[in-house]
Protein backbone atom coordinates (compact mmCIF):
# COMPACT_ATOMS: atom_id res chain seq x y z
CA UNK A 1 0.00 0.00 0.00
CA UNK A 2 1.01 3.88 -0.01
CA UNK A 3 1.55 5.98 2.90
CA UNK A 4 2.21 9.85 2.83
CA UNK A 5 5.72 10.52 4.96
CA UNK A 6 7.84 13.34 5.17
CA UNK A 7 11.25 12.19 4.27
CA UNK A 8 14.59 12.61 5.30
CA UNK A 9 16.93 12.59 1.98
CA UNK A 10 20.18 13.98 3.27
CA UNK A 11 21.59 15.60 6.00
CA UNK A 12 20.67 18.91 6.53
CA UNK A 13 18.29 19.08 4.10
CA UNK A 14 14.53 20.01 5.07
CA UNK A 15 12.14 16.72 4.64
CA UNK A 16 10.28 16.79 1.61
CA UNK A 17 6.65 15.18 1.63
CA UNK A 18 6.24 12.68 -0.48
CA UNK A 19 3.97 9.50 -0.70
CA UNK A 20 5.94 5.73 -0.87
CA UNK A 21 5.25 2.50 -0.96
CA UNK A 22 4.78 0.44 2.44
CA UNK A 23 4.81 -3.46 2.40
CA UNK A 24 2.38 -5.23 5.16
CA UNK A 25 3.85 -6.66 8.49
CA UNK A 26 5.64 -9.51 8.17
CA UNK A 27 5.83 -12.65 11.04
CA UNK A 28 6.12 -10.67 14.31
CA UNK A 29 5.09 -7.25 13.07
CA UNK A 30 2.50 -4.76 13.00
CA UNK A 31 1.06 -2.28 10.82
CA UNK A 32 0.01 1.19 12.84
CA UNK A 33 -1.86 4.34 11.00
CA UNK A 34 -0.12 6.75 13.14
CA UNK A 35 -2.70 9.84 14.16
CA UNK A 36 -0.20 12.23 16.10
CA UNK A 37 3.58 12.34 16.23
CA UNK A 38 5.79 15.10 18.54
CA UNK A 39 9.14 16.90 17.07
CA UNK A 40 12.02 15.78 19.09
CA UNK A 41 15.43 17.24 19.33
CA UNK A 42 16.79 13.80 18.56
CA UNK A 43 14.89 14.10 14.87
CA UNK A 44 16.42 17.02 14.43
CA UNK A 45 20.05 15.73 15.82
CA UNK A 46 19.87 12.95 13.11
CA UNK A 47 18.38 14.94 10.32
CA UNK A 48 21.53 17.57 10.77
CA UNK A 49 24.11 15.20 10.31
CA UNK A 50 25.69 15.27 13.57
CA UNK A 51 24.25 12.16 14.18
CA UNK A 52 27.63 9.84 13.76
CA UNK A 53 24.88 6.88 13.34
CA UNK A 54 22.09 9.11 10.84
CA UNK A 55 21.42 6.71 8.25
CA UNK A 56 18.98 8.38 4.95
CA UNK A 57 17.20 8.47 3.14
CA UNK A 58 15.09 7.52 6.49
CA UNK A 59 11.70 8.46 7.40
CA UNK A 60 12.37 10.03 11.20
CA UNK A 61 10.07 10.20 13.84
CA UNK A 62 9.86 8.51 17.09
CA UNK A 63 7.43 10.13 19.68
CA UNK A 64 4.12 8.67 17.98
CA UNK A 65 0.54 7.57 18.62
CA UNK A 66 -1.45 5.15 16.66
CA UNK A 67 -3.73 2.24 15.84
CA UNK A 68 -3.04 -1.57 14.50
CA UNK A 69 -4.59 -1.60 10.98
CA UNK A 70 -2.75 -5.33 10.65
CA UNK A 71 -0.94 -7.98 12.46
CA UNK A 72 1.84 -10.15 11.06
CA UNK A 73 1.94 -13.65 11.40
CA UNK A 74 2.10 -14.81 15.26
CA UNK A 75 1.26 -11.79 16.70
CA UNK A 76 -0.68 -12.38 20.24
CA UNK A 77 -0.37 -9.21 22.32
CA UNK A 78 -1.62 -7.03 19.76
CA UNK A 79 -4.70 -6.68 17.84
CA UNK A 80 -6.71 -4.51 14.89
CA UNK A 81 -8.04 -1.28 16.47
CA UNK A 82 -5.59 -1.71 19.49
CA UNK A 83 -4.31 2.01 20.05
CA UNK A 84 -0.63 1.98 20.73
CA UNK A 85 2.58 4.41 21.19
CA UNK A 86 5.52 3.09 19.44
CA UNK A 87 9.31 1.96 21.62
CA UNK A 88 12.41 2.93 20.19
CA UNK A 89 13.30 1.10 23.22
CA UNK A 90 11.45 -2.27 23.17
CA UNK A 91 10.85 -4.69 25.81
CA UNK A 92 11.06 -8.08 24.58
CA UNK A 93 10.85 -10.06 28.25
CA UNK A 94 13.21 -12.75 26.75
CA UNK A 95 16.45 -11.12 26.50
CA UNK A 96 19.62 -11.17 29.20
CA UNK A 97 18.92 -7.42 29.96
CA UNK A 98 14.63 -7.45 29.96
CA UNK A 99 15.17 -10.65 32.19
CA UNK A 100 17.71 -8.83 34.23
CA UNK A 101 15.15 -6.15 35.64
CA UNK A 102 18.05 -4.41 36.36
CA UNK A 103 18.11 -1.71 32.98
CA UNK A 104 15.36 -1.10 30.05
CA UNK A 105 17.60 -1.71 27.37
CA UNK A 106 16.26 -4.68 25.77
CA UNK A 107 18.70 -6.06 22.93
CA UNK A 108 16.32 -8.20 21.14
CA UNK A 109 16.23 -6.14 17.77
CA UNK A 110 19.25 -3.35 18.87
CA UNK A 111 21.46 -4.48 15.94
CA UNK A 112 19.31 -4.25 13.28
CA UNK A 113 17.14 -1.28 14.67
CA UNK A 114 20.16 0.66 14.47
CA UNK A 115 21.04 -0.18 10.69
CA UNK A 116 17.28 1.45 9.83
CA UNK A 117 15.68 -1.85 9.26
CA UNK A 118 13.10 -4.23 10.63
CA UNK A 119 14.64 -7.29 12.84
CA UNK A 120 14.43 -9.72 9.19
CA UNK A 121 17.19 -6.92 8.16
CA UNK A 122 14.87 -5.40 5.63
CA UNK A 123 12.89 -2.35 4.99
CA UNK A 124 9.36 -1.98 4.78
CA UNK A 125 9.38 1.50 2.94
CA UNK A 126 10.77 2.08 -0.65
CA UNK A 127 10.36 4.67 -3.48
CA UNK A 128 11.04 4.77 -7.19
CA UNK A 129 14.60 6.10 -5.58
CA UNK A 130 15.05 2.76 -3.89
CA UNK A 131 15.14 1.55 -0.60
CA UNK A 132 14.10 4.43 2.61
CA UNK A 133 15.41 3.61 5.60
CA UNK A 134 13.20 3.14 9.75
CA UNK A 135 14.46 5.47 12.16
CA UNK A 136 15.02 4.66 15.57
CA UNK A 137 12.29 1.54 14.75
CA UNK A 138 9.46 4.03 14.79
CA UNK A 139 9.63 6.46 11.22
CA UNK A 140 6.48 7.98 13.05
CA UNK A 141 6.47 10.98 10.38
CA UNK A 142 4.85 8.47 8.51
CA UNK A 143 1.32 8.23 8.28
CA UNK A 144 1.63 4.07 7.81
CA UNK A 145 4.53 2.16 9.55
CA UNK A 146 5.32 -1.02 10.53
CA UNK A 147 7.10 -1.87 14.11
CA UNK A 148 7.72 -5.28 15.92
CA UNK A 149 5.05 -6.32 17.93
CA UNK A 150 7.73 -6.20 20.95
CA UNK A 151 8.31 -2.19 20.25
CA UNK A 152 4.47 -1.32 21.17
CA UNK A 153 3.18 -0.32 24.51
CA UNK A 154 -0.78 -1.00 23.95
CA UNK A 155 -2.47 1.92 25.80
CA UNK A 156 -6.07 2.91 26.63
CA UNK A 157 -8.62 4.02 23.80
CA UNK A 158 -9.74 6.96 25.39
CA UNK A 159 -6.21 8.38 25.71
CA UNK A 160 -6.19 11.65 23.15
CA UNK A 161 -3.38 11.13 20.31
CA UNK A 162 -2.28 14.32 20.10
CA UNK A 163 -1.46 14.30 23.78
CA UNK A 164 -0.33 10.91 25.00
CA UNK A 165 2.19 10.69 21.61
CA UNK A 166 4.44 12.76 24.14
CA UNK A 167 4.59 9.95 26.16
CA UNK A 168 6.22 8.34 23.51
CA UNK A 169 9.46 10.09 24.24
CA UNK A 170 10.01 13.43 26.57
CA UNK A 171 7.56 12.73 28.94
CA UNK A 172 8.33 9.11 29.73
CA UNK A 173 12.40 10.39 29.29
CA UNK A 174 12.24 13.22 32.20
CA UNK A 175 9.35 11.43 34.63
CA UNK A 176 11.17 8.09 34.21
CA UNK A 177 14.39 9.53 34.59
CA UNK A 178 12.95 10.79 38.80
CA UNK A 179 11.28 7.72 39.22
CA UNK A 180 13.25 4.89 37.51
CA UNK A 181 16.87 6.48 37.82
CA UNK A 182 17.11 8.69 40.51
CA UNK A 183 14.21 6.91 42.64
CA UNK A 184 13.78 10.39 43.73
CA UNK A 185 12.81 10.16 47.60
CA UNK A 186 10.14 12.44 49.51
CA UNK A 187 11.66 15.34 50.61
CA UNK A 188 14.46 15.59 48.46
CA UNK A 189 16.14 17.92 47.25
CA UNK A 190 16.70 18.11 43.41
CA UNK A 191 18.43 20.36 40.38
CA UNK A 192 17.00 20.44 37.12
CA UNK A 193 19.61 21.79 34.48
CA UNK A 194 17.59 23.06 31.45
CA UNK A 195 14.15 23.83 31.32
CA UNK A 196 13.34 22.66 27.87
CA UNK A 197 10.74 19.99 26.82
CA UNK A 198 12.93 17.31 29.00
CA UNK A 199 13.39 19.09 31.95
CA UNK A 200 9.58 20.45 33.00
CA UNK A 201 9.12 16.69 32.84
CA UNK A 202 11.71 16.22 35.47
CA UNK A 203 10.16 19.24 37.31
CA UNK A 204 6.60 17.35 37.45
CA UNK A 205 8.51 14.09 38.12
CA UNK A 206 10.27 15.63 40.97
CA UNK A 207 6.56 17.45 41.93
CA UNK A 208 4.75 13.96 41.85
CA UNK A 209 6.95 11.82 44.03
CA UNK A 210 7.40 14.93 46.67
CA UNK A 211 10.89 16.69 46.40
CA UNK A 212 11.30 19.41 48.64
CA UNK A 213 12.99 22.18 47.08
CA UNK A 214 13.08 21.77 43.13
CA UNK A 215 15.47 24.14 41.65
CA UNK A 216 15.96 24.99 37.53
CA UNK A 217 18.69 26.45 36.13
CA UNK A 218 18.38 27.98 32.71
CA UNK A 219 19.81 30.53 30.75
CA UNK A 220 16.93 31.73 29.37
CA UNK A 221 14.78 33.51 31.90
CA UNK A 222 11.73 32.85 29.85
CA UNK A 223 11.10 29.47 30.88
CA UNK A 224 10.69 30.34 34.48
CA UNK A 225 6.97 30.62 34.03
CA UNK A 226 6.05 27.41 32.88
CA UNK A 227 8.80 26.14 35.00
CA UNK A 228 7.24 27.34 38.63
CA UNK A 229 3.69 26.16 36.92
CA UNK A 230 5.19 22.43 36.70
CA UNK A 231 7.13 22.52 40.19
CA UNK A 232 9.90 24.95 40.30
CA UNK A 233 10.61 26.17 43.56
CA UNK A 234 13.88 28.14 43.16
CA UNK A 235 15.44 29.59 39.63
CA UNK A 236 19.13 30.17 39.07
CA UNK A 237 20.13 32.00 36.01
CA UNK A 238 23.92 30.90 35.08
CA UNK A 239 24.21 34.98 33.32
CA UNK A 240 23.19 36.42 36.66
CA UNK A 241 24.99 34.43 39.18
CA UNK A 242 28.23 33.94 36.79
CA UNK A 243 28.90 30.17 35.40
CA UNK A 244 31.23 29.48 37.71
CA UNK A 245 29.16 30.11 40.59
CA UNK A 246 26.37 28.34 39.82
CA UNK A 247 27.29 25.11 41.70
CA UNK A 248 28.64 27.31 44.67
CA UNK A 249 24.76 28.70 44.37
CA UNK A 250 22.97 25.14 44.63
CA UNK A 251 24.85 24.36 47.33
CA UNK A 252 23.77 27.24 49.43
CA UNK A 253 20.33 26.81 48.55
CA UNK A 254 20.32 23.08 49.81
CA UNK A 255 21.93 23.38 52.94
CA UNK A 256 25.15 21.06 51.52
CA UNK A 257 23.94 19.98 48.15
CA UNK A 258 21.59 18.52 45.94
CA UNK A 259 20.42 15.11 46.85
CA UNK A 260 19.35 14.36 42.81
CA UNK A 261 20.58 16.64 39.68
CA UNK A 262 19.83 15.68 36.17
CA UNK A 263 21.23 17.53 33.18
CA UNK A 264 18.75 18.24 30.21
CA UNK A 265 20.61 20.29 28.30
CA UNK A 266 23.61 18.08 26.86
CA UNK A 267 26.28 20.48 27.40
CA UNK A 268 29.18 18.96 28.88
CA UNK A 269 30.34 21.55 30.93
CA UNK A 270 26.80 21.62 32.64
CA UNK A 271 27.06 18.10 33.19
CA UNK A 272 30.06 18.92 35.25
CA UNK A 273 28.41 21.53 37.23
CA UNK A 274 25.38 18.99 37.68
CA UNK A 275 27.71 16.52 39.64
CA UNK A 276 29.42 18.95 41.29
CA UNK A 277 26.54 21.09 42.80
CA UNK A 278 25.19 16.91 44.35
CA UNK A 279 25.42 16.20 48.08
CA UNK A 280 29.05 14.74 49.32
CA UNK A 281 28.45 11.84 50.57
CA UNK A 282 25.11 10.76 48.60
CA UNK A 283 24.08 13.24 45.68
CA UNK A 284 23.53 11.59 42.74
CA UNK A 285 23.49 13.03 38.80
CA UNK A 286 21.62 12.04 35.83
CA UNK A 287 22.67 12.34 32.77
CA UNK A 288 19.85 12.74 30.32
CA UNK A 289 20.98 15.41 27.71
CA UNK A 290 22.69 13.44 24.71
CA UNK A 291 25.78 15.46 24.10
CA UNK A 292 27.33 16.44 20.66
CA UNK A 293 29.72 13.29 19.15
CA UNK A 294 32.40 13.20 20.48
CA UNK A 295 32.20 15.70 23.44
CA UNK A 296 33.32 13.63 26.79
CA UNK A 297 32.31 14.68 30.28
CA UNK A 298 35.23 14.98 32.95
CA UNK A 299 35.29 15.94 36.58
CA UNK A 300 38.29 15.68 39.73
CA UNK A 301 37.60 11.56 41.06
CA UNK A 302 37.70 13.09 44.31
CA UNK A 303 34.18 14.11 43.87
CA UNK A 304 33.26 10.46 43.37
CA UNK A 305 35.41 9.61 46.01
CA UNK A 306 33.57 11.72 48.31
CA UNK A 307 30.21 9.74 47.31
CA UNK A 308 28.47 11.69 44.90
CA UNK A 309 27.20 9.04 41.42
CA UNK A 310 27.07 9.72 38.29
CA UNK A 311 24.18 7.98 36.09
CA UNK A 312 22.66 8.38 33.12
CA UNK A 313 19.32 7.44 31.45
CA UNK A 314 17.84 6.05 28.53
CA UNK A 315 14.37 6.28 27.85
CA UNK A 316 13.42 7.40 31.68
CA UNK A 317 14.69 3.63 32.47
CA UNK A 318 11.15 2.93 31.92
CA UNK A 319 10.20 -0.84 30.39
CA UNK A 320 8.07 0.38 27.71
CA UNK A 321 5.44 -1.97 26.90
CA UNK A 322 5.13 -2.24 31.03
CA UNK A 323 5.58 1.71 32.03
CA UNK A 324 4.37 3.48 28.97
CA UNK A 325 0.42 2.78 29.77
CA UNK A 326 0.65 3.73 33.11
CA UNK A 327 2.05 6.55 32.76
CA UNK A 328 -0.36 7.28 29.96
CA UNK A 329 -3.51 6.57 33.10
CA UNK A 330 -1.42 9.19 35.01
CA UNK A 331 -1.94 11.52 32.41
CA UNK A 332 -5.74 10.73 32.78
CA UNK A 333 -6.14 10.63 35.64
CA UNK A 334 -4.68 14.30 36.10
CA UNK A 335 -1.38 13.49 38.13
CA UNK A 336 0.73 14.76 34.89
CA UNK A 337 0.26 17.37 33.05
CA UNK A 338 1.08 17.17 29.25
CA UNK A 339 -1.38 19.70 27.48
CA UNK A 340 0.07 23.18 28.20
CA UNK A 341 3.72 21.54 26.99
CA UNK A 342 2.26 21.30 23.42
CA UNK A 343 2.50 24.82 21.89
CA UNK A 344 2.48 24.23 18.48
CA UNK A 345 0.44 21.72 16.47
CA UNK A 346 0.36 21.23 12.90
CA UNK A 347 -0.29 18.83 9.59
CA UNK A 348 1.94 17.12 7.99
CA UNK A 349 2.61 19.53 5.47
CA UNK A 350 4.18 21.83 7.80
CA UNK A 351 6.20 19.80 9.64
CA UNK A 352 9.52 22.20 8.51
CA UNK A 353 7.99 24.91 10.90
CA UNK A 354 7.72 22.34 13.60
CA UNK A 355 11.76 22.02 13.36
CA UNK A 356 12.39 25.81 12.89
CA UNK A 357 10.13 26.65 15.95
CA UNK A 358 12.42 23.94 18.33
CA UNK A 359 15.50 25.85 16.86
CA UNK A 360 13.96 29.14 17.74
CA UNK A 361 13.57 28.15 21.01
CA UNK A 362 9.63 29.35 20.61
CA UNK A 363 8.17 25.81 21.45
CA UNK A 364 8.07 23.31 24.07
CA UNK A 365 6.41 20.74 22.06
CA UNK A 366 5.18 20.74 18.40
CA UNK A 367 2.90 18.03 17.81
CA UNK A 368 1.79 16.55 14.43
CA UNK A 369 -1.67 15.63 13.84
CA UNK A 370 -2.33 13.43 10.92
N1 LIG B 1 18.34 10.26 27.40
C1 LIG B 1 17.23 10.21 26.67
O1 LIG B 1 16.57 9.17 26.60
C2 LIG B 1 16.76 11.45 25.93
C3 LIG B 1 15.50 11.45 25.31
C4 LIG B 1 15.08 12.62 24.66
C5 LIG B 1 15.89 13.73 24.64
N2 LIG B 1 17.12 13.72 25.24
C6 LIG B 1 18.02 14.90 25.27
O2 LIG B 1 17.64 15.76 26.32
C7 LIG B 1 18.16 17.07 26.07
C8 LIG B 1 17.10 18.14 26.35
O3 LIG B 1 16.07 18.03 25.40
P1 LIG B 1 14.90 19.12 25.34
O4 LIG B 1 13.94 18.64 24.33
O5 LIG B 1 14.42 19.42 26.70
O6 LIG B 1 15.71 20.39 24.77
P2 LIG B 1 15.29 21.95 24.84
O7 LIG B 1 16.13 22.66 23.84
O8 LIG B 1 13.83 22.08 24.79
O9 LIG B 1 15.75 22.40 26.29
C9 LIG B 1 17.10 22.62 26.62
C10 LIG B 1 17.12 23.75 27.63
O10 LIG B 1 18.45 23.87 28.13
C11 LIG B 1 18.77 25.24 28.25
N3 LIG B 1 20.22 25.36 28.19
C12 LIG B 1 21.03 25.22 27.11
N4 LIG B 1 22.32 25.39 27.45
C13 LIG B 1 22.32 25.64 28.78
C14 LIG B 1 23.36 25.91 29.71
N5 LIG B 1 24.63 25.96 29.34
N6 LIG B 1 23.00 26.12 31.01
C15 LIG B 1 21.71 26.07 31.38
N7 LIG B 1 20.69 25.84 30.54
C16 LIG B 1 21.00 25.63 29.26
C17 LIG B 1 18.05 25.90 27.08
O11 LIG B 1 17.82 27.28 27.29
C18 LIG B 1 16.73 25.11 27.04
O12 LIG B 1 15.73 25.71 27.85
C19 LIG B 1 18.66 17.03 24.63
O13 LIG B 1 20.08 16.86 24.66
C20 LIG B 1 18.00 15.80 24.07
O14 LIG B 1 18.73 15.25 22.98
C21 LIG B 1 17.55 12.59 25.88
ZN1 LIG C 1 12.95 11.92 21.57
ZN1 LIG D 1 14.61 -7.65 25.76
Amino acid sequence: MKTRAAVAWKAGAPLTIETIEIAGPKPGEVLVEVMATGICHTDAYTLSGADPEGIFPAILGHEGAGIVREIGAGVTSLKVGDHVIPLYTPECRQCKTCLSRRSNLCTAIRATQGKGVMPDGTSRFSCDQGTVFHYMGCSTFANFTVLPEIALAKVREDAPFDKICYIGCGVTTGIGAVINTAKVWPGANVAVFGLGGIGLNVIQGARMVGADKIIGIDLNPEKVAMAKKFGMTDFINPNEVGVDKVVQAIVDLTGGGADFSFDATGNVNVMRQALECCHRGWGESIIIGVAEAGREISTRPFQLVTGRVWKGTAFGGARGRTDVPKIVDWYMEGKIEIDSLITHTMGLDDINHGFDLMHEGKSIRSVVIY
